[in-house]
């Protein structure tokens, strides 16, 4: 809520992704909670919005959380509301890890630019089932060019919170450009107006 009793717009829409049963939902819990709870719905889809403070500011976060085996076309309105993407594989499930690229290629068309983006490897206290490397995921992070954290959400999940903090410096790094370079182009199409004015009253006088 604003000074002025209006709802505060997000600063910036975040959106989990990743296949069935990876901890989308636990990580998302973890960070709002501060919790882990064993089992969730595996069908819902959920949008949260939160406050937290980043970098000494205060900012409006929203989240969805999306069930791995969405349609279609629900998941790509989506994608085109979100500004920026967590995207999460398990550590003990190879195939989740072998999904991701394909993902990233697919948020990339959606939104026809290269998505903003953190990587997310969980359940890091399943150690001993370990079926990709960190040094897998470091590498795959590097080629999309995200930052990349190993992490377990029923495990402390100490770094949790800075993974959606460092996604939403990215979303905001993101904006500030853009919003840059629209001023910029405006601000050329007011000097192109007034040059053809100028040009016009040169030709006549
Ligand atoms: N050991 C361990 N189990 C986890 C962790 N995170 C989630 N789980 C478990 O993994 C299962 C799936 O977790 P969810 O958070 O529902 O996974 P999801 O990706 O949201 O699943 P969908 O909604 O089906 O897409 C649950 O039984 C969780 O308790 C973790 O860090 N470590």
């Amino acid at each position: 809520m604003t000074s002025n009793g209006k709802v505060r717009t997000a600063d910036s829409r975040i959106m989990i992704l990743g296949m069935p049963g990876v901890g989308k939902s636990a990580l998302v819990v973890r960070f709002l909670t501060n919790r882990f709870i064993w089992e969730y719905d595996p069908t819902l889809e959920s949008t949260y919005k939160h406050v937290t403070t980043v970098d000494d500011e205060q900012v409006v976060m929203e989240i969805l959380d999306t069930a791995g085996q969405e349609e279609t076309i629900q998941r790509e309105g989506g994608v085109r509301w979100a500004d920026g993407y967590i995207l999460v594989y398990a550590i003990n499930d190879r195939s989740s890890f072998d999904s991701i690229l394909s993902l990233k290629h697919y948020l990339d068309d959606v939104k026809k630019t290269n998505v903003q983006c953190v990587l997310v490897a969980n359940k890091v206290d399943l150690l001993h089932e370990r079926r990709v490397e960190a040094s897998e995921g470091e590498t795959l992070a590097q080629d999309m060019a995200c930052a990349f954290y190993e992490t377990s959400a029923s495990d402390g999940g100490e770094d949790i919170p800075e993974l959606f903090h460092e996604l939403h410096r990215e979303i905001r790094r993101r904006k500030m450009i853009e919003s840059k370079g629209r001023r910029r182009s405006s601000a050329q199409q007011v000097r192109n107006v007034f040059n053809r004015v100028l040009n016009k009253i040169g030709s006549t006088s």
